[in-house]
């Protein structure tokens, strides 16, 4: 069926005109939209039978915002006359400046755009939580359409700059106590209580108040200014890289200083600079990209639909599996765990605790919430719990064998109906399947520590794994507040494979004489959260030296084999997990560069005698993150090759939730084709000419680059699932 696109109006026999938004299916406010409103809103003032107006969103949303689609064509065109002017002539002078008063009558959600049309109404009336924000930076823009002056009119500087510069939502209860919502009332009397509402406006019964012209919870000019200026330091801090944060400070401050109007007019503008900044294209890209991973060819356009998963057991207690079970529990979903004995199974039992109280005493769970959670968990040393379970997710040591007889007990107790799922990081899942006669249901649940806190799921389909089970996975990955990605079958799947150079790039730099520190702070300061170093130390260098071989065995021609890990484990530094690793760790502090570690670089230095003429090289930052970073994207070329991926994009969000690569350089891929896939081609030959088959470009890399193509672009490459 054609989605029925539009604005309509209707005037009741009380004169009162209801102008209802239809876009389906979050109303987002695209361009006939954004012209059918100015119409209707002309058309209301014009007509003698209408004394007031009330605007809705069709279908219990209000909106969903600026239809980001826009966003994605100035991107790819560059034409910049595809964004509607919106903030004066609609929101300004036919809205707020309306003779006739206005009422939002708001349900569902009112983000970006939207809540900016609610607020530029009379009075917002909303229904019970309703979601309120202005979620704009995290698309790399500022509110474009009076946001950054209304809202800090509306609900005070310092809430209004929290809500905006972390983009943070508020559900119309909080709205109502800040002064943002006039009336809170049941979803049904939403509409009637917003007509009566602009009739009492219009009839000298309730004040006729525009937005804008308030300044009551403005404050003092010197109060504003402390309050912009902790504004100011917290944007350095979460936002380094990025100038929308920034620039919205200013945007607001126009207005504190010269003005509401004032600050619409200058929003305007720094909102037109911002849609063309690199920033933007990630972000935008990213949010698609994310959306894109929930259209699975063969799975998700067939007709199947999810099974209900209401019980899970998981098997192995340790980090992983205590993780994992904390996420289930946490969505209702009852868990059994298993483990091999009554210690380790309270040990499990005492870390799943352990997680949930952490929630709380962060604020993110109450106590209540995470005492229902625990209500539904059970400690087991058998499989007499697992006849009913829905699904199974093993968890236990990386051990071939251990793996496989587990699967072959499991297909024995539970149901024939049962997902038989594997959280190995290295193992073949049609190998781990081997012995059992159920390969149809067996996948991989790749969670990434910790598992209850990181947001990717990577689910492993093998060449036998059903399309049902792939649905089901994908649906508990939702429920579980996991963006799942389906991937094919090879050692490392997406994100490790992709990302094993990383830490291998940055051993053979420390080998040519590069400090690591500050191979890390070049690192950081890129945008990942964390340098390969201080990253190898939190995931524990006992398993990057388990892990080596299993890789050098499947990538052996492209790997870099450095020392440095084994001495260093000799040395006794394991990492976080002992407190000391690269770095020192005590409790309470930050992590700090321990300069005795020196001896073991140069040890490995020695060991290697890969430094020209035993001479540290000399390098520039952006040659650091080049030849860090680039081993990574020629590996992504390998995964795209190969179809381990179902399209680029799924590779973005991939490495932007497992790996933290910063979303605002639109993921791995979209940062590659950014920077130019022959400008990477033509310095990683000359790399490998200098240091080696490391660097060696890879078929892909060079096909692209020689027939000017982008990475993502999918004409060659070959999905496998
Ligand atoms: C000038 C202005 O100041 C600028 C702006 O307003 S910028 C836009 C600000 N608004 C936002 O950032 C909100 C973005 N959207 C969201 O956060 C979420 O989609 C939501 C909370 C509205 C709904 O979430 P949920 O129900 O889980 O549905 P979700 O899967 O995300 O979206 C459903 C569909 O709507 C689309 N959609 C959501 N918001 C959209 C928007 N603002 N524009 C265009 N499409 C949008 C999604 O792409 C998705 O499409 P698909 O089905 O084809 O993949
Ligand atoms: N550690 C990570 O960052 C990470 C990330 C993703 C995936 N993985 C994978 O997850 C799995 C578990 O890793 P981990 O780090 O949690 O290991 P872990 O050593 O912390 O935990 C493994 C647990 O399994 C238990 N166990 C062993 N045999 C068992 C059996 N027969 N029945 C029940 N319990 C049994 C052990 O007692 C132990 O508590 C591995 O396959 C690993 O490759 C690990």
């Amino acid at each position: 069926m054609a989605k029925k696109i539009g604005v309509t109006m209707e005037v009741g026999n009380d004169g009162v005109a209801v102008i209802t938004i239809s876009n389906p299916p979050v109303n987002s406010l695209a361009s006939p939209i954004i012209s059918g409103l100015k119409e209707k809103f002309r058309d209301a003032n014009q007509r003698i039978d209408v004394k007031a107006i009330v605007l809705i969103g069709n279908n219990g949303r209000f909106s969903g915002g600026f239809d980001i689609n826009v966003f994605q064509q100035v991107h790819k065109t560059g034409d910049l006359s595809l964004m509607p002017e919106v903030s004066v002539e609609l929101v300004c002078n036919l809205m707020e400046d309306s003779r006739k008063p206005l009422v939002a009558a708001v349900e569902g959600l009112a983000l970006g755009g939207g809540l900016e049309l609610a607020m530029a109404c009379h009075a917002r009336v909303a229904a019970p939580k309703a979601q309120l924000g202005l979620p704009e930076l995290t698309l790399g823009v500022i509110p474009g359409f009076g946001g950054t002056q209304r809202l800090p009119r509306l609900v005070g500087l310092a809430k209004a700059t929290d809500m905006i510069l972390l983009s943070k939502s508020i559900s119309s209860e909080e709205g109502q106590k800040l002064g943002l919502i006039d009336a809170l009332v049941p979803p049904g009397d939403v509409l009637s209580t917003s007509r009566k509402w602009a009739l009492d406006i219009a009839e000298g019964r309730k004040p006729f108040l525009r937005s804008l012209h308030r300044t009551d919870k403005i404050g003092s000019l010197s109060e504003a200014r402390a309050i912009l200026k902790t504004s100011r330091q917290l944007a350095k801090k979460i936002a380094p890289n990025m100038p929308q944060h920034h620039a919205c400070i200013e945007v607001i401050e126009e207005g504190i200083i010269h003005g509401g109007y004032s600050g619409v007019l200058k929003e305007a503008e720094v909102f037109k600079q911002l849609v063309l900044s690199d920033t933007a294209k990630g972000l935008v890209h990213v949010f698609f990209a994310q959306r894109a991973t929930s259209k699975v060819p063969n799975v998700t356009d067939v007709g199947l639909k999810p099974r209900p998963i209401k019980k899970v057991a998981v098997i192995g207690g340790g980090l992983m599996g205590s993780g994992i079970a904390t996420a289930l529990l946490l969505s209702n979903i009852r868990v059994v765990l298993k483990e091999i004995n009554s210690e380790y199974l309270m040990k499990g039992i005492k870390s799943v605790e352990a997680n949930m109280k952490g929630l709380v005493s962060r604020g993110k769970l109450t106590q209540d919430k995470a005492g229902k959670a625990l209500s539904l968990f059970k400690g087991v040393l058998d499989y007499t719990e697992f006849k009913d379970v829905d699904m199974v997710i093993e968890a236990v040591i990386e051990n071939i064998q251990l793996k496989q007889n587990i699967f072959k007990e499991i297909e024995k107790v539970c149901s024939p109906h049962c997902i038989l799922a594997s959280n190995t990081s290295t193992i073949d899942l049609d190998v781990i399947g081997e012995k059992t006669n159920s390969k149809d249901r067996i996948v991989g649940a790749h969670f990434f520590s910790p598992a209850h806190l990181m947001p990717l799921l990577e689910i492993v389909r093998s060449k036998n794994t059903s399309a049902q089970v792939i649905l089901d996975l994908m649906a508990v990955g939702k429920a579980i507040k996991k963006v799942p990605v389906v991937v094919g079958n090879c050692i490392g799947f997406a994100v490790n494979r992709t990302f094993f150079p990383y830490s291998q790039a940055a051993h053979m730099l420390a080998n040519l004489g590069v400090d690591l520190f500050r191979i890390d702070s070049v690192i950081t300061s890129f945008g990942l959260p964390l340098g390969p170093f201080q990253l190898g130390d939190l995931a524990g260098h006992g398993i990057g030296l388990a892990v080596g071989p299993i890789y050098a065995k499947v990538y052996g021609d492209r790997m870099f084999r450095s020392p440095m890990t084994e001495l260093l484990l000799k040395s006794g530094r394991n990492g976080k997990i002992n407190g000391k690793g690269y770095y020192i760790y005590e409790k309470g502090s930050k992590p700090k560069p321990d300069p005795s570690v020196l001896s073991v670089v140069e040890e490995s230095r020695k060991l290697t005698n890969i430094m020209p003429g035993g001479k540290p090289i000399s390098v520039s930052d952006k040659e650091i993150v080049e030849m860090i970073l680039f081993p990574v994207v020629n590996e992504a070329c390998r995964v795209l090759d190969e179809g381990v991926v179902i399209r680029a994009s799924d590779l973005d969000i991939a490495s932007v939730l497992g790996m933290s690569f910063p979303s605002y350089r639109g993921g791995i891929v979209f940062w590659a084709d950014t920077v130019g896939p022959k400008y990477i081609y033509e310095r990683l030959k000359r790399l490998s000419e200098t240091y080696g088959s490391f660097f060696k470009p890879s078929r892909y890399l060079e096909e692209r680059a020689m027939n000017g193509m982008l990475l993502s672009e999918s004409k060659s490459s070959r999905s496998r699932l």
